[in-house]
């Protein structure tokens, strides 16, 4: 199927002079987030916890970053696979991607950035650290707001204390010539949820249920809110993680930022209360770290939906 410039993503404000959890308008906008995520797993929130100043300051660490030599980036190893360096990948040439597990811990940020830079960076380990705790916070409006919807609130209460989050920045390589050049290739995530955020440059295309791939544009004051597959087994399948690919037209680099939740040390039941007749049980109870391990691996890569090949019923 061709892309569409038709369908969007629905659009969310979750910025703070607009959520007031006293009134009845919270219970309305609860439901909003939920069947946008049931619809399309994903919609584009305007946030307001990221300021002017801190968006530039995140983009220009970014690209003081991407521009150290060639053989410092590669020293991000770590033991998840796909956490750490990834570049010149001669099936996606445009793409660069440093992790930095576990980044609000002031301690992960520090050795990331001694580890880049080390006669030190503290702009850039500052920016780190104050992005992703904002990022955070947006994590825990939604999630509450979902289990809010769903009226899991207990059950999100027993899993938010082993949420782990893992930042990458990426970088796509303007492509060479007019050709629109895959720049990522479709894959879901792997996360409990994602919220991505990008510079000036669109790129990111989410294909909906019936196939249809949706241009996203979102300006650099919004974020793409995006379940992952642990998210889907966690609601029974209401929610699924929708499939996403990144394409590249145009003469410019594109700088792009995840923050990937993870529930880590942590067994994910599933939730009871969305299960009933017409939602039967269909996962069983899991660990998101040992799903990602066994996504990586020759049976899950060939798996047609990794998540429900580890612990579907
Ligand atoms: O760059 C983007 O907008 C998307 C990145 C992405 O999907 C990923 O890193 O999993
Ligand atoms: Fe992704």
């Amino acid at each position: 199927m061709g892309s569409s410039a038709k369908a969007k993503l629905p659009v969310i404000d979750l910025s703070s002079k607009n959520l007031n959890l006293n009134s009845s308008s919270w219970v309305t906008k609860c439901d909003e987030v939920r069947r946008a995520l049931e619809e399309y797993g994903a919609f584009i929130a305007i946030y307001d916890g990221v300021s002017r100043e801190l968006r530039d300051a995140i983009f220009v660490a970014w690209q003081e970053l991407f521009d150290l030599p060639s053989e410092v980036k590669p020293l991000n190893v770590t033991d998840t696979p796909y956490n750490g360096y990834i570049g010149q990948n001669p099936r996606i040439p445009l793409y660069e991607s440093l992790g930095i597990e576990d980044v609000t811990t002031k301690e992960r940020a520090e050795s990331f950035t001694k580890l880049m830079w080390p006669s030190g960076n503290q702009s850039f380990c500052e920016s780190v650290l104050t992005y992703s705790k904002a990022i955070v916070d947006l994590d825990h409006i939604v999630m509450k707001m979902v289990a809010k919807s769903y009226g899991i609130e207990e059950h999100y209460e027993s899993i938010r204390g082993s949420t782990t989050y893992l930042l990458k920045p990426t970088k796509y390589l303007k492509p060479q010539g007019n050709e629109k050049t895959l720049g990522l290739l479709p894959h879901t995530d792997k996360s409990f949820i994602t919220y991505l955020h990008q510079d000036q440059v669109n790129g990111l295309e989410i294909q909906t249920k019936d196939g249809e791939w949706i241009e996203v544009d979102y300006s650099p004051s919004s974020f793409v809110v995006m379940a992952g597959d642990a998210f889907m087994a966690w609601t029974n399948g209401r929610i699924e993680a929708p499939n996403h690919r990144v394409t590249m037209t145009g003469n410019k680099d594109r700088y792009s930022l995840a923050l990937f939740a993870f529930i880590k040390d942590h067994t994910i039941q599933i939730s009871q209360e969305l299960v009933d007749d017409d939602h039967p049980l269909q996962f069983r109870a899991f660990d998101n770290y040992k799903y990602m391990h066994f996504y990586y691996t020759p049976e899950g890569m060939k798996s047609k939906c990794a998540i429900k090949t580890y612990c579907g019923i």
